[in-house]
């Protein structure tokens, strides 16, 4: 019997970017990285006052590519800062919207996922989802423990690409993702190195809020003492501290730009100091997948590098030449997410797997 046909919209919003893409069932017939400078995206508050911006560009674009969005049967979002859930494919409710609108764990790009998704989708009398957010939860309770009582490390990372390509690079190697381990390392405007355990990420770096390598875009791990003067200095809102560790962290504040591709160009063009900035960028990430591998006892089928910045063939090898000791380095520049997200969606619209309710305030469970 032939399938149903499934025309779905999946929407990716990055800190740098928005990604979107049509699918009809698994099949790409259009993908589009729409990419935001810094100068337009730092006009905006908050990450949810740039809804309209964002929802514009996605509706013009597919304006422009001919497409007819009543054609649609779901819309898919990347969700955000959500409470922990396990992975999954969740309907967008008024619970998930709730937190998301509020930036309940804080503010990322991703937490419009689920709006824009909903949005569109209501308007068109279609369901709406999010796939595997941000959130995705399932460190080890060792893992958990951050050294200051008061404070509990937590998962927030590159949930749902880091496991669309563990899934990939299993299959390449003729395995099953539950039966390695491997060490994944998203690098995009955020930076997150994922310790995977036989298909469970057991500890990762909170690539949002201050932890893990610096990034385009982000501060990563500061010398905490030093910080907490800076907090104190009377020289800064809190707001502004907390845009100068994510948002004009990183590449951002040492260079002013989060583009990688315009760093490469500087440093040919002999600025010494992009050079020694972009140098310790990779430094840090190698020195975060050493950690992961001490997580993992030495014992790693493969190490994984993935995101926009593993195009940078230079960048990569600064990398590799650490760290190709502990195990053999599998390069998969780019991501995979807009294909995860259309499957997701997919896997539910086609009753192989159930949608997962958000459960908002009702404690969310972690597995
Ligand atoms: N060919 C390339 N060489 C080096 N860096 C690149 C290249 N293409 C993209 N990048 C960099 O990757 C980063 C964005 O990665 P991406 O995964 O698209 O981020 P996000 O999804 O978080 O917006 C940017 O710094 C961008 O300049
Ligand atoms: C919030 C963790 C995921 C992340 O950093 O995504 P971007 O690189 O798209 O900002």
């Amino acid at each position: 019997m032939q399938e149903q046909g499934h025309r779905i919209l999946v929407i990716n919003p990055g800190s740098t970017s928005t990604k979107i893409g049509v699918f009809d069932n698994d099949i790409s017939i259009l993908e589009k990285t729409l990419r935001h400078d810094t100068d337009v995206i730092n006009t905006f508050e908050n990450i949810i006052d740039q809804y309209e911006f964002r929802k514009n560009a996605i509706l013009e674009t597919l304006d422009q590519e001919g497409f007819n969005i009543s054609k649609l049967s779901a819309v898919c979002g990347r969700g955000g800062l959500l409470r922990p859930i396990e992975g999954g494919t969740y309907n967008v409710n008024d619970a998930m919207l709730s937190d998301l609108r509020e930036g309940f764990a804080g503010q990322h790009a991703s937490n419009l996922g689920g709006i824009l998704a909903y949005e569109i989708a209501t308007a068109l009398n279609i369901p709406s989802y999010i796939v595997d957010p941000v959130v995705v939860d399932e460190m080890e309770p060792i893992a958990r423990v951050s050294g200051l009582s008061l404070v509990e490390r937590v998962s927030i990372f590159h949930a749902l690409n880091q496991k669309a390509v563990a899934r990939r690079v299993a299959k390449q190697l003729g395995k099953k993702y539950e039966e390695l381990n491997l060490i994944i390392t998203h690098m995009g405007g955020g930076i997150t190195v994922g310790a995977h355990k036989q298909g469970r990420v057991i500890d990762v770096n909170n690539g949002l809020h201050g932890e893990g390598p610096f990034s385009p875009e982000r501060a990563g791990t500061v010398p905490v003492g030093e910080l907490v003067s800076l907090c104190y200095s009377g020289q800064f809102y809190r707001e502004e501290i907390m845009k100068k560790l994510v948002g004009q962290g990183g590449l951002v504040g040492y260079l002013g730009t989060n583009d990688a591709v315009k760093v490469e160009k500087m440093i040919e063009n002999g600025d010494e100091n992009a050079k020694l900035v972009y140098s310790a960028m990779a430094y840090q990430v190698a020195k975060e997948i050493g950690s992961a591998s001490a997580v993992l006892n030495g014992k790693v089928d493969a190490i994984i590098i993935t995101g926009g910045l593993a195009y940078g063939k230079g960048f990569v090898k600064e990398i590799s030449d650490r760290i190709s000791w502990i195990a053999d380095v599998i390069v998969q520049p780019g991501e995979d997410e807009l294909q995860a997200l259309a499957e997701g969606a997919l896997r539910v619209l086609r009753g192989e797997e159930t949608e997962k309710t958000y459960p908002g305030k009702v404690a969310a469970t972690v597995q």
